[in-house]
């Protein structure tokens, strides 16, 4: 299966952006609007990158009681993305009411569950009262998610081959948590290279500070490209 790199747009406004994002017009297909950006700017950060021809992954892991996050998917559903994000473990219930919602209000909709955030260690989930590992967790909460009624998951590539085994074959597996080879230590801890999670099975990569923190962003963003499409 190919495997497709969602780019990160970790910044404050599209405007900040705009040189990398016009020389990736039709060539990165997918870009990610997060926390950052979207706290700054809001929906109109979402439509304007919109403009611009990507697809829009608006990751927003929302976490809250089931009626507040049905109707957050349903508010986001308005915006032109294609994927958008809730926390796994806002449990059962809570996906259910999300996917529900995304169903009536954007069928094409593809809602992601986030599991276990790539920057958390096993030490670090211990300290949350989890005792398992974060493989066991992730394919705890990657069930529950799947059961739930979601599509797609996000993951560390270090999960995506158990999560193949547990699950269905048309699951999504999207995986930040992706560096290169010699990359120097940072907040992320469970890592591979772009290849490495193209050729365990990632469905799509998602890649921020390795492009943008480079000295040619879109040339960095096209070798990326590249690495996949021989994975
Ligand atoms: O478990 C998760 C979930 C989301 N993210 C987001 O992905 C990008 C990664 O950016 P890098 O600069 O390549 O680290 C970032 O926007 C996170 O919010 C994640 O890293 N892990």
């Amino acid at each position: 299966m190919a495997c497709d790199l969602i780019l990160v747009l970790d910044a404050p406004s599209p405007r900040d952006l705009a040189p990398v994002l016009r020389q990736l017009q039709g060539t990165v297909r997918w870009v990610k609007v997060g926390l950052e950006m979207f706290t700054a700017c809001g929906p109109d950060a979402v439509r304007e990158i919109a403009d611009y021809g990507f697809n829009v992954f608006l990751d927003l892991k929302l976490h809250d009681i089931p009626n507040t996050v049905a109707k957050a998917v349903a508010s986001a559903a308005r915006l032109p993305i294609g994927m958008l994000t809730v926390h796994t473990s806002g449990g059962r219930e809570m996906m259910q009411w999300a996917a529900k919602s995304a169903h009536e209000h954007a069928p094409h909709l593809l809602l992601l569950g986030v599991t276990v955030l790539t920057s958390m260690s096993a030490a670090g989930l211990a300290e949350t009262g989890v005792a398992a590992s974060p493989e066991q967790q992730v394919v705890r909460l990657g069930r529950l998610a799947t059961d739930s009624g979601l599509r797609g998951l996000v993951c560390s590539p270090l999960e995506i081959a158990p999560l193949r085994s547990a699950l269905p074959p048309d699951i999504a597996l999207v995986t930040p948590g992706i560096r290169p080879r010699d990359a120097r230590g940072d907040d992320q801890t469970r890592i591979m290279t772009p290849g490495d999670a193209a050729r365990t099975g990632a469905t799509f990569i998602v890649v921020g500070r390795p492009i943008f923190q480079a000295p040619d962003p879109a040339a960095a963003a096209r070798a990326i490209l590249a690495e996949l499409s021989t994975a």
